[in-house]
């Protein structure tokens, strides 16, 4: 069984490694929507995989983190391209969760789903 949270948090970024004239090299912001999957048994007494609580719980402070924040300035974010950020969020969860997946969304349109060591 797989479940899964979402989240969202405002940040500003550029792209540094962009060729010249590329839009994202400006300074810009995104609302950004996270999906934190999890994977594993569900548990026949409570009836669930984990408590939703406990991912949300889990989240929260790299949530604290991100929202509001210049991501260029963040260690680790000196690129923020949504594959750097879910690496980095699947980093900082791994430990605590059975990931199996991280999903980020810059806009509407595009974004990215990490599985790990991909
Ligand atoms: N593979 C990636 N490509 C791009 C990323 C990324 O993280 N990974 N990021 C960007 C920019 O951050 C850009 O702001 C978001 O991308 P894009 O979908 O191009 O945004 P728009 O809303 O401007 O899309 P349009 O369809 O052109 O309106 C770029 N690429
Ligand atoms: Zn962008």
């Amino acid at each position: 069984m797989e479940i899964f949270c979402e989240f969202t948090f405002e940040a500003a970024h550029r792209l540094p490694n962009v060729p010249e004239g590329h839009k994202c090299a400006r300074l810009h912001g995104h609302s950004y929507r996270v999906e934190v999957h999890v994977i594993g048994d569900v548990d026949p007494d409570m009836g669930w995989l984990v408590d939703f609580a406990e991912i949300k719980a889990a989240f929260k402070p790299i949530q604290g983190q991100l929202d509001h924040y210049y991501l260029n300035e963040v260690s680790g974010l000196e690129n923020p391209t949504s594959e750097v950020l879910a690496k980095w969020i699947w980093d900082r969860l791994i430990d605590q969760l059975p990931l199996s997946a991280i999903m980020v969304r810059e806009t509407c349109t595009s974004g990215c789903i990490y599985r790990g060591d991909r």
